[in-house]
């Protein structure tokens, strides 16, 4: 599903005026039923008689909550408007949708200065449900003054509250807030979920999010070459990797995995095990020659691959060729868990990269060695997946955790065009930036994920997936969802304190199933 940004929003909003010569009142119209849809759904569609507060702003937003105030009344519900400008000073549609409710008696309370909040105040206590209309996509910095007195009002009375295409309060671009923000307990968004509502700290002050038709023609959707996508369930299982009836082993790939060193075989496991998870045919974990006794032992379907090692216990230069021998038996290679940043070991990792002839995952230390040199990426290469975390991230490109934090989607973009990798930059709300532009944000998972090793299984549930044949790009980004579902999983069943990495890799199975097609049983019985 694809996310916009206010400008491109509006951009939208003027074509479908403009181009297909609908009315811009009639867009406002179709914002406010759908929201009053939505609040009757909410009251199991019984609106009658229920307190419904609706604070209107002086934009458009406030004019949807014009809309909304208008139905609410005519269907019985006890309205009061709260507009947070004169009458006078609206404009266009909100002022025509003012004018119609006024027509219709309905009550409407101005907020001009503090002495007006008392009475908003004293009806948010008896009110069942607020609604949101003060900003809208228009909305920019921080609310100051009146509004953000309102807003503190709104959030300290804690009732229901749905926010109107954004919570007033949030960049609409960005997610960024800079002053109070409206704390919905859901938001109807319009036409389509603008960016600033799914990344963080946006997205917690959205609540449930709802996506409505306004009637912008679809067509003219597809014509802006809109480039943010959100990850879906539906585009997941459009792109998941197919089994064939009479499959074997070798048709879903091979995936060799590299990494480990003393005190850290474990991410080794991790990662290849959930290589296996994600449907690869065979994975080979290749460690340092001293620990490949203990790999042994801690695995079972996966093969394993000792490999000449440092005086550390570290992978040595002299791994460089039996790592390329062995990829020749292999479609895709996952290559840092565990690795560690012995100087030796990072130059294995500079001296392999450029050699690489099947794409590869590549995480953890393996971007730690490839940020002592970026320009290793400068010539030619196989096509890769980088997983940073956003201090893994600053080491690539020179900055700090914090600076990339702040510009999580234009950091991932930027690296993933400059360098022609796949990007998948992790943290609540997972980006994944492929090299033509195309990024992805991820909705699935939670905090119980920010535990040891949790990184690993996703590079090996990524590796799995090429290894199936899927494009590196793509297998970022359907990784990046499953990951996240089997931690939702996690969650439910086991609390996100408790919560490791290992259950991920128990979880994982559901979450593929989640996706499946479901078709029927297997052996075509009871089939007519
Ligand atoms: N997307 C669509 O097709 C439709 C959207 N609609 C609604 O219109 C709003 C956007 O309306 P707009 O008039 O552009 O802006 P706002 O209502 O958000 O009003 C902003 C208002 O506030 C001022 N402002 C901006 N920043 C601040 C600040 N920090 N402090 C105080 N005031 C601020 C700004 O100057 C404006 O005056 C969209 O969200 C939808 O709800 C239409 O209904 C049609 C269909
Ligand atoms: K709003």
């Amino acid at each position: 599903m694809y996310l916009v940004t206010a400008a491109e929003m509006g951009q939208l909003d003027r074509l479908a005026s403009s181009e297909y010569l609908i009315p811009s009142i009639v867009l406002m119209e179709n914002a406010g039923l759908r929201v009053v849809e939505s609040i009757r759904r909410h009251f199991q569609e019984r609106v009658k008689n229920r307190r419904i507060l609706i604070f209107c702003g002086k934009g458009n937003n406030g004019g949807d909550g014009l809309v909304v105030a208008r139905h609410l009344l005519n269907q019985g519900a006890e309205v009061k408007v709260f507009l947070l400008a004169r009458p006078e000073d609206m404009r266009g549609d909100a002022r025509t949708n003012l004018e119609i409710y006024q027509k219709m008696g309905g009550r409407l309370y101005p907020i001009l200065g503090e002495n007006h909040l008392q009475r908003a105040d004293i009806a948010l206590l008896y009110a069942d449900l607020v609604v949101d209309a003060i900003f809208g996509t228009g909305f920019k910095g921080a609310a100051l003054g009146l509004p953000a007195s309102v807003i503190t009002m709104i959030n300290k009375a804690n009732r229901h509250t749905v926010a109107v295409d954004v919570p007033s309060g949030l960049e609409a671009d960005t997610g960024r807030i800079f002053g109070p923000c409206i704390q919905a307990t859901w938001t109807v968004t319009f036409a389509l979920p603008k960016l600033g509502l799914v990344v963080e700290p946006g997205a917690s002050f959205t609540g449930r999010l709802e996506v409505a038709d306004i009637g912008i023609p679809r067509k003219l959707v597809e014509d802006q070459g809109l480039k943010t996508h959100l990850l879906t369930a539906d585009w997941c299982r459009a792109n998941l990797p197919g089994r064939k009836t009479d499959a074997h082993k070798g048709v879903y790939g091979h995936v060799l995995a590299v990494g480990g060193s003393p005190g850290l075989t474990g991410a080794i496991t991790l990662t290849a095990t959930a290589a296996l998870r994600a449907g690869a045919g065979l994975v080979t974990a290749a460690v340092p020659k001293s620990l490949h006794e203990i790999l042994e032992t801690k695995t079972t379907e996966v093969m394993t691959c000792p490999l000449p090692e440092t005086a550390a216990g570290t992978l040595s230069r002299e791994a460089l060729n039996p790592i390329l021998e062995r990829l020749d038996q292999c479609n895709v290679l996952a290559l840092g868990p565990g690795l560690s940043r012995e100087p030796a070991t990072v130059e294995l990792v500079k001296e392999l990269l450029p050699h690489l002839k099947v794409p590869a995952v590549v995480d953890a230390d393996a971007l730690n060695a490839l940020a002592t040199d970026p320009g290793i990426l400068a010539g030619n290469h196989g096509p890769l997946v980088l997983t940073p975390h956003p201090g893994e991230m600053a080491r690539l490109i020179g900055t700090t955790a914090a600076r990339v934090q702040e510009e999580r989607l234009e950091t991932a973009r930027r690296y993933a065009r400059e360098w022609r990798v796949a990007l998948l930059l992790k943290g609540a709300r997972t980006i994944v930036a492929w090299p033509d532009g195309q990024t992805f944000i991820n909705p699935t998972g939670n905090p119980g994920m920010a535990t040891a090793g949790s990184g690993d299984v996703l590079t090996g549930i990524i590796a799995g997936l090429i290894a199936q044949g899927l494009e590196p790009g793509t297998a970022a980004a359907l990784g990046a969802y499953l990951h996240g579902v089997a931690g939702d999983l996690g969650r439910a069943a086991l609390g996100q304190h408790a919560l490791m990495a290992g259950d991920l890799l128990n979880f994982l199975p559901a979450a593929f199933r989640n996706l499946e097609v479901d078709a029927g049983d297997a052996a075509g019985l009871g089939r007519g």
